[in-house]
C-alpha cells in the first residue's frame, strides 16, 4: 500500500518542473500529511473499538461488529505505514536539536534532504537517483544502534540496502617465515652429543683446548650453529658466502643449552687467522657478571693464540679499560683487541668519550640474552654501535676502496666495493618471536636456530599464539608448594634442614626481602646463608658466588641479579620463595639448575591468590609439567618454637639497622 503511494508521487514528480530538491521536499510534506491523516483515522478507530470493547463486556455487542472488526484490521496495516514515518520524526527532531551545535550536520541535511528524506530515498526502491544514494549514505553515518532501531522498528515499508551492521574481519598476525621456520635444535642434550672433531673447520690447537677443558662432544646447539657462523665468514672476513653479505644469526635454546660456546668457539676460530689486530667482535652483555663470565670463558679459548680479549664491564676504572683498548706509538693507534666484552652503559661510555675504541673493522656484532638487551634498547647503545661502526661511510675515507656503508637495499652497485660486513649474532632462552621487537635490531636475511618449534605456533600460515611459548631444559622437574605468607620461612628451613637439599639458590623479588629472609635465617643458625643483591659492592657479589660455587654457602638468596646467565656449577635446587610475574623470569631463575644436560629441581612457593595464575601461565609457555609439593604443618611443628623467638631477634637487628 505505502509502496504504492509513494511510487504514484514519484510520477507527479516526474512529471512536474521542480528541481529534484524541491521535488523531495514536497514528496516529504505529502507524505507527513497522509500519515497525519492517517494517524488520526487510526486514533478515531482505537476509540471507537475500545467503546466497542467496553459494549461487548456490558453484553451489548451487536451483528455487524465482526466486520468493523475485519475493518480496523486493514486499517492497522496502513497506521503501521504512518508508524513508519512517525520514526523518522524523532530523527529529525534529534538532528534539529543538534543543529545549532553542528553546523557541517546541517548543511549535508539540506543537501540530502531531511533524515525522513533519505529514508524514503532509500524506499523509493533502489535507488535512481542521487536523492537515493545520498539518504543511504546518511543512514550508513548514523551509529549502529540507531540502525538497529531503524530496522527493528515496525514499519510498512520494505527497507531495501543492508543496514546491518557487518562483523568486523579480524586480523591474524602471522609470523614471518625466518621465524616461522626455523633450523630445529635438538632439546635433548644427553642424546644428541656430537664429537667435536665432527665439526669441520675447527683448528687442531681449538680442538686441543676443547678436550683439555673437558669437551669431547658438542651440545646440539653448537652442533648446528659453531658450522653456521664458520661458513658465513668461510671467505675471509670482507665478504660472505657466494660474496654476498652474511645472514645475521638468531639463537633460541633452553637455558644451560650450552649457548656461550656456540658463538666463542667460531668467533676466535675465524679471527685466529686475521693479520692485524683490531676490534673485530663485539660481545653485548645486561650485567658486569655476566660480561665477566663470558669474558672468561673468550680468554680460556683465546689463550696461546694471538687473539687478544678485553672487558668493558666498569671492573676497572675508566683510565685502565682505556689502556687495555688500544696504544699510540710514534703518533699512531694501535688496537690491543681483537674481541671486546662489554656491558651497554660501560660500551657507550667509551664510545663517546674513548677515541681509542675503534670500531670500524667490527665483523661480529654478539648480543647475549637478546630480549634483555632489545628490552634495554631504549639506552640506544646499539644505534650508536652501528653509527661508530659505519663511521668510515662518511668524510674523507669515502673515497677509499674499503670504505663500509650502512646496508640498504641490495643493488649490483652497492656490491662492488668490498666491505667488510657487520653480521649480528644474537642469543636467549628466551628469545621474543614478536617481528615487531626483533625490527629494533635492523637485522639482515636473519637465520633462526631454536629448539622451539612446535605446529601450531609458528607456522606461517597458522595464527601466532598469544603468548610466546620456550623450551625448558630436559632434566628439570618443577614443582609448586602451596604456602602461607607466614609459613613461608618454615618451608625453606624445612628444605634445608629436614629434606636436606643443598646448595639451593633462593630467588625474592626485591633486595629488601632477599635481606630479611637472610638476616632471619642467619639468626636461626644452623645453615650456611649468603645473600647476593645490589645491596653488595660488585666485588662483594663476585667473592658471595665464588663462595656458593666452592660449596661454602649452602643457602644463596638473590634477587633476579643472578637469574640471568648466570653459570653456577651444582646447583641442584632453585627456590622461587616469591613467585616470579613474569615467565622469562621464572624460566631463567629456574634454568639456574638442569644445565648441560644434567638434573635439577624447581620449587615455587604459591600463595592460594597466586596459585591459578601462575600455573596458567607456566603451562601456556610450554613447561612440560609442573607438580603440586604438599609440606605438612606437622613437618614444620618442631621448627616453629625456635622460628617465634628469631622473629622477635629480628626485629631488634630492624630497628638497629635502621638507626645507623
Ligand atoms: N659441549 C659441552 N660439553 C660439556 N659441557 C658443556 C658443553 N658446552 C657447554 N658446557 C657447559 O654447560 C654449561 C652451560 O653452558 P652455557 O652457560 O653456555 O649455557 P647457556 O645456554 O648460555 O645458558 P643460559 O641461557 O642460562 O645463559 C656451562 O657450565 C658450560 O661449561
Amino acid at each position: 500500500m505505502s509502496l504504492f503511494l509513494v511510487n504514484r508521487y514519484l510520477g507527479e514528480e516526474e512529471d512536474g518542473r521542480t528541481s529534484k530538491e524541491s521535488r523531495s521536499q514536497v514528496l516529504l510534506a505529502k507524505l507527513q500529511q497522509k500519515a497525519k491523516e492517517r494517524q488520526k483515522q487510526s486514533l478515531i478507530e482505537q476509540t471507537e473499538a475500545q467503546d466497542v470493547k467496553k459494549k461487548r463486556k456490558t453484553g451489548q455487542d451487536s451483528v455487524q461488529e465482526p466486520q468493523r472488526h475485519k475493518k480496523r484490521k486493514s486499517d492497522v496495516v496502513a497506521l503501521h505505514s504512518s508508524d513508519s514515518d512517525n520514526h523518522d520524526e524523532p530523527v529529525e527532531e534529534k538532528k534539529k536539536k543538534t543543529k545549532g551545535a553542528n553546523e557541517k550536520q546541517k548543511k549535508k541535511k539540506d543537501k540530502s534532504g531531511s533524515s525522513a528524506e533519505g529514508v524514503s530515498g532509500a524506499l523509493v526502491s533502489g535507488g535512481d537517483g542521487p536523492e537515493d544514494t545520498g539518504g543511504q549514505e546518511e543512514a550508513e553515518k548514523d551509529s549502529p544502534e540507531q540502525n538497529s532501531q531503524k530496522t527493528s522498528a515496525p514499519t510498512g515499508f520494505t527497507v531495501l540496502g543492508g543496514f546491518e551492521s557487518k562483523p568486523v574481519q579480524k586480523v591474524h598476525r602471522v609470523l614471518p617465515q625466518w621465524l616461522a621456520e626455523p633450523d630445529v635444535i635438538h632439546r635433548d642434550i644427553k642424546n644428541n652429543l656430537v664429537p667435536i672433531s665432527n665439526i669441520s673447520g675447527i683448528s687442531a690447537q681449538l680442538l686441543k683446548k676443547l678436550q683439555n677443558n673437558g669437551i669431547l662432544h658438542f651440545f646440539p646447539v653448537q652442533a648446528e650453529v659453531i658450522p653456521a657462523i664458520l661458513e658465513s665468514a668461510q671467505q675471509g672476513l670482507l665478504i660472505g658466502r657466494g660474496g654476498y653479505k652474511p645472514r645475521d644469526i638468531c639463537v633460541s635454546a633452553p637455558t644451560g643449552s650450552g649457548k656461550t660456546l656456540s658463538f666463542v668457539i667460531p668467533v676466535i676460530q675465524v679471527l685466529m687467522e686475521r693479520v692485524v689486530c683490531e676490534v673485530r667482535a663485539l660481545a653485548v652483555l645486561p650485567t658486569k657478571e655476566l660480561a665477566q663470565q663470558v669474558y672468561k670463558v673468550f680468554t680460556s679459548y683465546a689463550e696461546g693464540t694471538t687473539v687478544k680479549v678485553v672487558m668493558l664491564a666498569g671492573q676497572k676504572s675508566f683510565a685502565a679499560e682505556q689502556a687495555s683498548l688500544s696504544e699510540h706509538r710514534g703518533g699512531v693507534r694501535r688496537s690491543l683487541a681483537d674481541i671486546v666484552v662489554a656491558t651497554p652503559g660501560r660500551l657507550v661510555d667509551h664510545i663517546n668519550k674513548n677515541s681509542g675504541l675503534c670500531l670500524e673493522q667490527l665483523r661480529f656484532l654478539i648480543i647475549d640474552e637478546a630480549d634483555r638487551m632489545i628490552d634495554s634498547m631504549h639506552q640506544s647503545w646499539l644505534s650508536q654501535v652501528v653509527k661508530v661502526v659505519y663511521r668510515s661511510g662518511s668524510g674523507s675515507e669515502t673515497t677509499s676502496i674499503f670504505r663500509r656503508t650502512e646496508p640498504a637495499h641490495i643493488t649490483a652497485a652497492s656490491l662492488s666495493p668490498p666491505q667488510v660486513p657487520l653480521q649480528k649474532l644474537l642469543f636467549s632462552a628466551t628469545l621474543t618471536q614478536n617481528p615487531e621487537k626483533l625490527q629494533q635490531l635492523g637485522l639482515h636475511q636473519p637465520r633462526l636456530f631454536s629448539s622451539v618449534h612446535s605446529q601450531s605456533s609458528t607456522t606461517a600460515a597458522a595464527p601466532t599464539t598469544k603468548q610466546d611459548r620456550f623450551d625448558f631444559p630436559q632434566g628439570l622437574t618443577e614443582y609448586y608448594v602451596p604456602c602461607t605468607l607466614s609459613n613461608k620461612p618454615l618451608l625453606i628451613l624445612h628444605f634445608i634442614l629436614r629434606m636436606k637439599l643443598s646448595p639451593v639458590l633462593c630467588f625474592t623479588n626485591s633486595r629488601e626481602n632477599a635481606h630479611r629472609l637472610y638476616l632471619l635465617l642467619e639468626l636461626f643458625g644452623g645453615i650456611q646463608v649468603a645473600e647476593f643483591s645490589s645491596r653488595l659492592s660488585p666485588g662483594e657479589r663476585k667473592k658471595t658466588l665464588k663462595g656458593f660455587e666452592q660449596g661454602k654457602i649452602q643457602l644463596l638468596i638473590s634477587t633476579d641479579a643472578a637469574a640471568r646467565g648466570i653459570d653456577i656449577n651444582g646447583v641442584k635446587c632453585v627456590v622461587n620463595y616469591d613467585a616470579p610475574q613474569y615467565i622469562r623470569t621464572y624460566i631463567h631463575r629456574v634454568g639456574r639448575t638442569a644445565r648441560a644436560g644434567k638434573a635439577g629441581l624447581a620449587f615455587t612457593f604459591l600463595l592460594s591468590v597466586q596459585e591459578k595464575n601462575f600455573l596458567q601461565m607456566v603451562v601456556e609457555a610450554g613447561s612440560p609439567g609442573i607438580q603440586k609439593q604438599m609440606v605438612k604443618p606437622e613437618n614444620l611443628k618442631s621448627l616453629e618454637v625456635r622460628y617465634e623467638q628469631t622473629l622477635r631477634e629480628l626485629a631488634d637487628v630492624i630497628k638497629e639497622e635502621k638507626n645507623k
